[in-house]
């Protein structure tokens, strides 16, 4: 993103921010309550258009952006039910769809994705029970599996340790580790980096809207 800004309601939130967020990076995007930090990760993904500036997903804008499985988003908050039950595992398979040719039925392939991404986030025992009964906090790793069973070069998470008690955030943090390894991208934002941090290749600080402030760990070392 450059020079990317951004409305709500009128209000400018996001205020002329520069953003490059490499191949094989882990970022996180840091700042305070109001700071604009899921605006900007939506902007970045094309959910919010910038009112100036430009931004990029792969060398292309949002707009004319196909490559949808190459990227995964898990929201702050849970999209409303819908009212439409579905089990675990079927949310979960629903994050092989941008990958699956159509009509396709799924492949073992498929089923292998799902089943790691069941097991990453501790919910293998669950698969068959309805998502929409499961606890808050369950349901955010229901998303963050569904993301993973789609192999995508990049994630994006909104806050995936809010709430999430010390275990879960380690065992997240042997999903990024994972990640990482393999090279892929993702970009985190957080209200602390907690056992993240030695993932993290650079940290962004963002405030009322703009870039205060980039570390990478060697620059804190
Ligand atoms: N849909 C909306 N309409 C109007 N204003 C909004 C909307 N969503 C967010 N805002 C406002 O925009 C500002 C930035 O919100 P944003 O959610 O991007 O911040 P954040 O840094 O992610 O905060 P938090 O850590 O609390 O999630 C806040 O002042 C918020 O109240």
């Amino acid at each position: 993103m450059t020079g990317g800004r951004a409305a709500l309601d009128g209000r400018e939130v996001l205020r002329g921010v520069d953003l490059t967020v490499r191949a094989g990076d882990v970022v996180a995007l840091l700042g305070p309550n109001g700071a604009g930090k899921s605006t900007l990760v939506r902007a970045l993904l094309g959910l919010v258009p910038l009112t100036a500036g430009r931004t990029e997903i792969y060398g292309v804008p949002p707009a004319r952006f196909r490559d949808w499985h190459r990227l995964a988003y898990v929201p702050q908050r849970l999209p409303a039910g819908g009212g439409v039950p579905a089990t675990v595992r079927e949310v979960v398979a629903s994050g092989r769809i941008a990958r699956r040719s159509r009509w396709r039925p799924a492949s073992a392939a498929d089923r292998a994705a799902v089943d790691r991404a069941l097991e990453a986030v501790g919910l293998a025992g669950r698969a068959r029970d309805s998502a929409h009964l499961l606890s808050g906090g369950q349901q955010q790793r229901v998303m963050i599996a569904r993301a993973l069973a789609g192999e995508p070069e990049a994630l994006v998470m909104d806050e995936p340790n809010a709430g999430v008690d010390a275990e879960r955030q380690h065992a997240l943090a042997a999903t990024v580790g994972a990640l990482a390894a393999g090279g892929r991208t993702v970009l985190l934002v957080l209200h602390e980096t907690g056992p993240l941090a030695p993932l993290i290749t650079r940290t962004v600080h963002l405030d009322d809207g703009r870039v205060r402030r980039e570390e990478t760990p060697e620059m804190s070392a």
